[in-house]
């Protein structure tokens, strides 16, 4: 279980991780979403002892990471791949992990073997790819059976296969009653894994809800109509109030939430509104989180464009 309370993270003037509050539960997956630089690896790391909070507490189990009297049996983490050294075998640096946190050697056999890597652990770590890093990042992760586990942007760099393999463990681990608590920057990708999410957006709190509750609140799956009695048609969707909502698509068009393609008609015929276009629009989950936290993003392809 991981509890992290009025957390703030400064660096300088720039503000990392901005007053946030949320519990990460076991027994399910939670994603934590937010676009590049929404502090996700900063609260991560601010959970493991890797850094110290400005203010607030980031708390494994109730206690501070550094605090607990074995931290690698009660929390495990994948912050970056390129963690373990290239000249060391993936074999060697498990048995290093497992000398200095106190796990038994057998165990580094199983966890090569849970993340398919039995085959290649006598190999050097700088010869492995990006995938086998992160598999082998997910066995030092293992390596103390932990209860709690981070994975942070774990899909990486991943092909298919083990986009894949890595969605069945994370599942597989919530199952076994684990707190699972794996960041992304992609909607898509939590959509298909998490059963609850976190999202942030320049390290702020933008929801914290089950994953049904935000495809609910973020559908932009609509009713497009259009008529030249649009006003009128309009002026009396409005009036029936929430869920029902609507927007001008700026075409002439009204863009109707909340009610259905059947619905909409009726209203129109009730209205006189002359109908020459009536659609149901599905708009994806992914546009939906774009758009939420356009103006949270701090880099990328999203950011409002400035001048002509
Ligand atoms: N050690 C540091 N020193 C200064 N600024 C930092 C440091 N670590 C993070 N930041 C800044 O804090 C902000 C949040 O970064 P963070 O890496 O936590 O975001 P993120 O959501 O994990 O994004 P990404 O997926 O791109 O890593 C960014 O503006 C980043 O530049």
């Amino acid at each position: 279980m991981l509890t992290v309370t009025a957390l703030t993270k400064r660096y300088g003037g720039r503000t990392a991780v901005d007053d946030l509050t949320f519990t990460v539960e076991p027994g399910r997956v939670t994603g934590f979403l937010g676009p590049n630089g929404a502090g996700k690896s900063t609260t991560m790391r601010l959970l493991l002892g890797l850094a110290r909070p400005t203010s607030g507490e980031a708390l494994v189990n109730g206690r501070e990471y550094a605090r607990l009297t074995a931290p690698a049996r009660e929390a495990g983490a994948l912050l970056d791949p390129r963690a373990a050294h290239p000249g060391r075998t993936g074999r060697a640096h498990l048995l290093a992990k497992a000398l200095i946190t106190g796990v038994p050697r057998t165990r580094v056999d199983e966890v090569l073997d849970e993340v398919g890597l039995t085959e290649a652990a006598g190999r050097r770590v700088g010869g492995y790819s990006l995938g086998m890093r992160q598999r082998l990042g997910v066995a030092d992760a293992l390596l103390g059976d932990p209860g709690t586990l981070l994975f942070d942007e774990p899909v990486n760099g991943l092909d298919l296969d083990g986009v894949r393999w890595m969605r069945d463990l994370a599942r597989r681990l919530a199952d076994e009653g684990r707190t699972v608590f794996v960041s992304s920057h992609l909607m898509s990708e939590m959509e298909l894994v998490a059963d609850h999410l976190v999202v942030v957006g320049r390290g702020r709190l933008i929801a914290d809800a089950s994953l049904g509750e935000v495809i609910a609140a973020w559908s932009r799956t609509h009713v497009l109509v259009r008529s030249p009695e649009a006003g009128a048609l309009g002026a009396r969707l409005e009036r029936l109030g929430p869920p029902v909502r609507v927007e001008d698509d700026g075409d002439g068009g009204l863009r109707v939430f909340g009610l259905t393609a059947e619905a909409v008609g009726d209203h129109a015929h009730e209205a006189g509104a002359r109908v020459h276009a009536l659609a149901r629009e599905e708009a994806s989950l992914e546009q939906a989180y774009l758009e939420l936290t356009d103006e949270t993003v701090e880099f990328g392809a999203h950011g409002k464009e400035t001048g002509a």
